[in-house]
C-alpha cells in the first residue's frame, strides 16, 4: 500500500501541514488535564476564585485551539485524500489504455471496474485516517504515558499492564481480518460480474425467462459476499467491547488505587482527575489505531490488487526506434506465414496464413464460424501480437510501426458494432476529428446512413444512448462503417459489418464504397457469399487454415470448402 503513496507527491505539503497541526492539537489536549488538576489541587483546595475563573479560560483556548487545528486538518486530508484517489485513478486508467487485449482478457472488465473503484476509494479513505492519526495516536498514547507517569509513576502500573495486552489483542484481530479482506474484495468482483453481464444481456435474460435464474446467480454471488463481510465483521467487532470493557476496568482500577494513594496521602485529587484523563487519552487513541489496523487490511488487500493493474506491462508496445513513416496514401497489407493461439487456449486460432491485399481491391475472407476470421483482423490491428511469421503492411512490419501510426493507417468496422453516447455527428468523427460537417454528412451518405438520419428530426444532431441502443442493428453498423468512412484511410477492415443488412442496402453500400475507396485496400470478412462474390481476392479459411485462394470463379473450380458454403447459400443461376 505504501508504494500506491508515491501519488499523494503533489500534495506533499498538505501532508505535513496536517501532521504538524495534529501535533499541536495532541499538545494542546495533552495540557487540558494538567490544567484540570490545577483547578482542583490550587483553585478549589485554596478557594481562589480568581485562579479557577483564570485556569478555566486558558483551558478554553486551549481546547479551542486545539479543535481548530482538528477541524483544518480534517479539511485537508479529506482534500488530500481525495486528490490521491483522484490521481490514482486516473493512472489506473491510463496504464489500462496501454494494455493490449490480452491484459483485458487477464482481468475481466467487472474486476477492472471495481479495481478502479471500490479498491481506490478502499485506500484512499485509508490515507484519511493515517494522515489525523499518523502522528497524532502515537503522541497521544506516549504524551499521555509521560504526562501519566509524571503525575504518579506508582499508579502508571496500571497502564503497564493494560497496554500490552490491548496491543496483542488489535495484532491477534488484524491478522485473522487480512485474509478475509482480499476474500472480500474477490466476491465483490464476482457480485459486479453477475450484475454486469445481467444488465448488459437484459434483452436474452427476458427473452428466454432466466431471470429467475439470474437472481438466484445475484442472490448466490450476494450472500457469498454478505457471509464473508459478516465473518469480518464478527471477528473485527469484538475489538472495541474487548477495548472498552479494558479501558473501563483499567478506570476502576486507577480510581480503586489511586483513591487509597491520596487516602495515604501521596497523591492529591486534582492529579488523579488529570491522571483518569491522561488514562482515557491513552486508552481512546488506543482504541483509535486499532480502527486504522481494522481499515489496513483490508485496504491494503485492495492495494495488491491496484498495483497488480498498475504492475502488469502492456505486452504489445511500441519497439523504440519504431519507424515514423511519412504518411502514408496507400497500403499494401501482407499477412506472411502467420501463426497465432490465445493464451491459455489449447490450438492456436490460425494457422500458417498468407496472403497479400493490394491498394484498389478488395480481398474477402470467408469461412465457417471459429474458422479464425475475426482473428486476422485482431492481429492486423495488432490487438493481439502473431506467435508466428509476420504482418506488413507496404513492407514495413506492424510491430515496427508505432500503433498509433498502424491505427491510423486503418478504418475498422467491428463485427459489434459500438457506438458511445453523444449525438450522430460525434460517433461518425469519432476517428477523426478534424473531418468538416460536409465530410461526416458524405461518409454518412456513402454508409447508406444518410436516409435514416435525415428522417430524425434531429439529424446528425439526434442523440445516440449508451452503446447506441436506441438504434437498429442495421443502422449501428452503418454509423460505425460511416465513422470509418470520414478518417479517410489506405486500408478498410470490415469485420463481418454487412451481416445487418439487408440485400439491398449492402449492394448499394458496396457500390458507393467501391466509388469511393478507388485507392484503398478493402479487407472483408463476410459470411454472406453474395457480399464478396465479386471481390479481387477470395481467402477461405478452414478450422484456422487456408483452404483456398482466388476468385469466385477460380475457388468453384478448385475449392472444395469455398463450393461448399456457396451452394448453401446461393441458387444455381445466382453461383454463375
Ligand atoms: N479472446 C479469445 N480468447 C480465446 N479464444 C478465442 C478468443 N477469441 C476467439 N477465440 C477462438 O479463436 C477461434 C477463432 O475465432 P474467430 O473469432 O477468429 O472466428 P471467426 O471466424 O471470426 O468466427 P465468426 O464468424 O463466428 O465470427 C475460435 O475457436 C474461438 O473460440
Amino acid at each position: 500500500m505504501f508504494k500506491l503513496f508515491r501519488f499523494v507527491r503533489p500534495y506533499r505539503m498538505w501532508v505535513v501541514a496536517v501532521v504538524l497541526l495534529m501535533f499541536l492539537q495532541s499538545i494542546a489536549q495533552l495540557y487540558l488535564p494538567t490544567l484540570m488538576a490545577d483547578i482542583v489541587d490550587i483553585g478549589v483546595v485554596n478557594g481562589d476564585a480568581g485562579y479557577i475563573l483564570q485556569t478555566g479560560a486558558m483551558m478554553l483556548l486551549f481546547a479551542a485551539f486545539g479543535t481548530l487545528c482538528n477541524v483544518t486538518a480534517g479539511f485537508m486530508s479529506a482534500k488530500t485524500a481525495a486528490g490521491f484517489g483522484k490521481i490514482v485513478r486516473g493512472n489506473v486508467f491510463a496504464h489500462v489504455e496501454t494494455f493490449s487485449l490480452q491484459e483485458f482478457d487477464k482481468f475481466g472488465t467487472a474486476s477492472m471496474i471495481t479495481r478502479t473503484t471500490n479498491d481506490i476509494t478502499q485506500v484512499q479513505q485509508v490515507l484519511f485516517m493515517l494522515m489525523r492519526m499518523f502522528l497524532s495516536a502515537p503522541l497521544m498514547i506516549v504524551g499521555g504515558i509521560v504526562m501519566a507517569v509524571s503525575k504518579d509513576a506508582t499508579l502508571s502500573l496500571v497502564l503497564v499492564a493494560v497496554i500490552p495486552l490491548l496491543v496483542a489483542v488489535i495484532v491477534l484481530v488484524a491478522s485473522k481480518g487480512l485474509p478475509l479482506f482480499q476474500i472480500m474484495q474477490a466476491k465483490l468482483d464476482r457480485l459486479n460480474l453477475v450484475l454486469r453481464e445481467n444488465l448488459t444481456g437484459i434483452r436474452v435474460v427476458r427473452a428466454f425467462n432466466r431471470t429467475e435464474w439470474e437472481r438466484s446467480r445475484f442472490r448466490t454471488a450476494n450472500e457469498s459476499l454478505t457471509d464473508t463481510a459478516i465473518k469480518v465483521t464478527r471477528i473485527m467487532s469484538v475489538i472495541f467491547p474487548i477495548m472498552l470493557l479494558l479501558l473501563n476496568l483499567s478506570l476502576v482500577a486507577i480510581m480503586w488505587f489511586g483513591g487509597i494513594r491520596i487516602d495515604n496521602q501521596h497523591m492529591q485529587v486534582g492529579d488523579l482527575i488529570a491522571f483518569t484523563q491522561y488514562a482515557a487519552q491513552i486508552l481512546m487513541s488506543l482504541t483509535m489505531v486499532s480502527m486504522m489496523f481494522m481499515m489496513i487490511p483490508r485496504a491494503s488487500a485492495s492495494a495488491v490488487r491496484i498495483n497488480e493493474v498498475l504492475n502488469t506491462e502492456p505486452s504489445i508496445v511500441d519497439r523504440t526506434g519504431a519507424r515514423e513513416n511519412a504518411y502514408v496514401q496507400r497500403g499494401v497489407v501482407e499477412f506472411d506465414s502467420v501463426t497465432f493461439r490465445y493464451p491459455g487456449a489449447e490450438q492456436p486460432a490460425v494457422r500458417n496464413i498468407s496472403f497479400t491485399a493490394r491498394p484498389g481491391e478488395m480481398t474477402a475472407i470467408i469461412g465457417g464460424t471459429g474458422s479464425g476470421k475475426s482473428t486476422l483482423m485482431n492481429l492486423l490491428m495488432r490487438f493481439y501480437d502473431v506467435d508466428g511469421g509476420g504482418i506488413r503492411i507496404n513492407g514495413q512490419d506492424i510491430r515496427e510501426m508505432r500503433q498509433e501510426q498502424l491505427r491510423g493507417l486503418v478504418g475498422y468496422v467491428p463485427q459489434k458494432a459500438s457506438l458511445f453516447s453523444g449525438t450522430v455527428a460525434e460517433n461518425i468523427r469519432f476517428g477523426s476529428d478534424a473531418a468538416t460537417m460536409e465530410e461526416v454528412e458524405h461518409a454518412a451518405e456513402v454508409a447508406q446512413a444518410k436516409p435514416f438520419i435525415d428522417e430524425m428530426k434531429e439529424g446528425f444532431d439526434s442523440a445516440v444512448s449508451q452503446g447506441g441502443t436506441n438504434y437498429s442493428g442495421g443502422q449501428k453498423q452503418r454509423l460505425s462503417i460511416a465513422r470509418a468512412i470520414a478518417r479517410g484511410p489506405a486500408v478498410y477492415v470490415f469485420d463481418d459489418s454487412f451481416s445487418a443488412l439487408d440485400f439491398k442496402t449492402d449492394a448499394l453500400l458496396r457500390a458507393s464504397l467501391r466509388a469511393e475507396t478507388e485507392d484503398a485496400t478493402m479487407l472483408v470478412v463476410a459470411q454472406r457469399v453474395s457480399t464478396i462474390m465479386n471481390a479481387d481476392r477470395i481467402i477461405v479459411l478452414d478450422d484456422g487454415e487456408v483452404a483456398g485462394i482466388g476468385t469466385h470463379r477460380e475457388l468453384l473450380a478448385s475449392c472444395g470448402v469455398y463450393r461448399e458454403i456457396v451452394t448453401s447459400q446461393l441458387s444455381e443461376e445466382e453461383i454463375q
